[in-house]
């Protein structure tokens, strides 16, 4: 579609949302979504420059290269969705799934999660049934509110994104397997979908078999799986998760575990050796490729500017 503007004739296209574009997506039902976990700017463009359709961003991650903080629900909203604001933009062609963790608070809190995050540009979000002292869902110990709690903060998001008029998507995800079991973790699913969310996400879950059943039973709800490698839950290829009945998975280690790997050899390189060893092909122009260089200098050329001609 395009739009006349004034004197100025302006032919636009209309964007789709990301949420939109997500709701395309899982429309498909011969395709699963791959969203590799991202925890900054950084790792955000590498898995755009890779060419990934969707995108996530890990609670975990975000605690820990944002706060320095393991993910024991140090992130408040602000730190989460201004994060998110950063990473959704990036290209708000490709939608990003964001952690919400519990929707911060009662009620009135998840709702204003919920419009922070649409107005941030997220696609999706997960909430959980976890006390508000949550930790990561592959630790032991965890403690969960009760089911009608739960459906509340699931209702109130369901609420304020239809006052929103918002296409954003709302994953419920319960952390119930490991403390209550299989079927209490199916009840507090379908109630969730019951008080309007789109997407269920069973935590930890520990064998195939238990994906395959969770995807049956949730039908025609798409669920999610959470592929945490060397957590609770057996490495699963997505190839290997479709055939289980799941439509998303997410990978949240993706990016920070090799990024730990790499940093450290090179600090521990520079203990040792005085040197970096860094590549000779990463050139602080290579950095600066990687998150953008290209798109800001056309900009600034597109507006007359001559600032960057010489980089
Ligand atoms: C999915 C998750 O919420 C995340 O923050 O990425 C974490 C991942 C992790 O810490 O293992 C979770 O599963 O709780």
């Amino acid at each position: 579609m395009t739009e006349a503007n004034g004197n100025n004739a302006v032919a636009r296209a209309t964007p789709v949302s990301a949420a939109q574009r997500l709701r395309q997506l899982l429309s498909d039902s011969d395709k699963i979504i791959v969203a590799p976990g991202v925890y900054d700017g950084f790792s955000a463009r590498i898995a755009l420059e890779v060419g990934f359709e969707c995108l996530y961003m890990t609670g975990a991650g975000t605690c820990a290269s944002k706060l320095g903080q393991p993910d024991l629900g140090f992130a408040t909203l602000n730190d989460m969705r201004e994060h998110a604001e950063m990473i959704a933009n990036l290209n708000t062609s490709v939608p990003l799934i964001a952690d919400a963790d519990t929707g911060y608070g009662g009620p009135n809190m998840v709702a204003r999660t919920l419009s922070a995050y649409h107005r941030a540009g997220v696609a999706a979000l997960h909430i959980e049934d976890q006390i508000q002292t949550k930790r990561c869902g592959h630790l032991g110990g965890k403690e969960l509110v009760d089911i009608a709690t739960y459906t509340s903060r699931i209702a109130a998001a369901a609420q304020a994104r239809e006052k929103l008029c918002s296409p954003i998507l709302i994953i419920a995800r319960t952390d119930a397997l490991q403390t209550s079991g299989f079927d209490d973790a199916v009840r507090r699913l379908q109630a969730a979908v019951a008080a309007g969310a789109d997407i269920a996400f069973l935590e930890g879950i520990t064998t195939r078999e238990e994906g395959r059943r969770i995807c049956e039973i949730m039908r025609p709800t798409p669920v999610l799986l959470n592929m945490v490698e060397h957590g609770a839950t057996p490495s699963m290829t997505p190839a290997e998760a479709q055939e289980l009945g799941f439509r998303i998975v997410i990978f949240p280690f993706a990016a920070i575990a090799p990024a730990y790997a790499a940093i450290r050899e090179s600090m521990v390189r520079i203990k040792e050796t005085g040197r970096t060893g860094l590549e000779e092909g990463f050139t602080p122009k290579k950095l600066f490729e990687v998150v953008g260089l290209k798109e800001a200098t056309a900009v600034d050329a597109a507006a007359g500017g001559v600032m960057y001609n010489k980089i």
